[in-house]
């Protein structure tokens, strides 16, 4: 299995507090070495010496969009500059061990768990979805995915049809199963989730009947109860006039993988359709939650 890895060369006062916003950022794993040791970046003319720099280096499952990772870590260090960095894939078995390690059950809203299948559920009576990362983005660690998970929990879908639009790992359909929503549609452009969401939702136990999953273009248009997306702003604001027909009048929608700076961008191109609100905001990132409206 292959992985992507950033590497940041950053102040060494600053690691402690970017190791946490890396692992909130979904990396499996971080580890830094000082510059002098492993030299990587050439010292150049008029820069701050590389013993004065320490190399940071944040592990990430092989699929997960580094977009979002330098467009949130460009946010976090704003109105600074990022500092230099490389975004690489690495091929070695023994990061499987580091993130086991450190990927633990993790609660969203007041029922739902996800749990490696290596441990044992904290609260067996909790809803508890079982996952490991994967080639597939989604595994809860990442504000954007834990967003939509805490809205989904706190909704009633009991005998809901619900639409997960950019799947990933599948873990927003799973999730809305498991808390109860009758039937659930998982749509991704990349076969690979597609892949992993079938596989996710059989380890999860999850009745064929009730998950189906489509690439975009297969997928005839139906009408749903309930709508979430986790893509980015940009792909959110040219699937609005895709997306809005999908939702039945009155129904529910949860848009993530927005910027704080995009969501008025965002909020806009859904008007139309829906009236959109904050519901949650985390490091830097927002989820909007509405209702569609009756439109004449
Ligand atoms: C940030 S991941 C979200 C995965 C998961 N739903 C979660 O919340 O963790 C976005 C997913 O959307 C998919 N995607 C991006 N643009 C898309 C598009 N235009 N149509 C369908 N899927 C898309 C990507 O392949 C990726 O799997």
């Amino acid at each position: 299995m292959s992985w992507v890895q950033i590497k940041l060369e950053v102040n060494p006062k600053m690691v402690d507090e970017l190791e946490d916003q890396l692992l909130a950022l979904g990396a499996c794993s971080v580890t830094y070495e000082d510059a002098q040791d492993k030299p990587v970046y050439e010292p150049k003319l008029g820069t701050t010496p590389l013993w004065e720099k320490t190399i940071l280096i944040g592990l990430f499952t092989a699929n997960t969009p580094m977009e979002l990772v330098t467009a949130s870590l460009e946010n976090y260090f704003s109105p600074e500059p990022l500092p230099s960095y490389r975004v690489e894939i690495v091929e070695d078995k023994d990061w499987e061990r580091e993130w086991m390690g450190q990927y633990h059950p993790m609660q969203f809203g007041e029922r739902l768990w996800i749990c490696p299948s290596w441990l044992e559920p904290p609260q067996p009576n909790a809803v508890n979805l079982r996952l490991d990362p994967g080639l597939a983005f989604g595994t809860g660690t990442h504000p954007t995915t834990a967003m939509c998970l805490t809205w989904l929990d706190a909704q009633n879908l009991n005998k809901l049809d619900v639409i997960d639009y950019g799947c990933g790992s599948g873990i927003l359909a799973i999730a809305s199963l498991l808390l109860g929503a009758k039937q659930a549609i998982a749509i991704d452009n990349d076969p690979q989730a597609l892949q992993a969401t079938a596989d996710n939702a059989q380890r999860n136990h999850i009745n064929p009947q009730q998950l189906h999953v489509y690439l975009p273009e297969n997928f005839s248009n139906t009408t749903t109860d309930v709508l979430v997306a986790n893509i980015l702003a940009k792909p959110l604001i040219d699937l609005a006039p895709k997306l809005a027909p999908l939702v039945k009048t009155d129904g529910l929608i949860a848009l993530s993988g927005i910027l704080m700076e995009q969501a008025d961008q965002v909020i806009a191109a859904y008007a139309p359709w829906f009236s959109l609100d904050y519901f949650k905001t985390q490091d830097g990132w927002v989820c909007l939650a509405g209702r569609k409206i009756a439109t004449h």
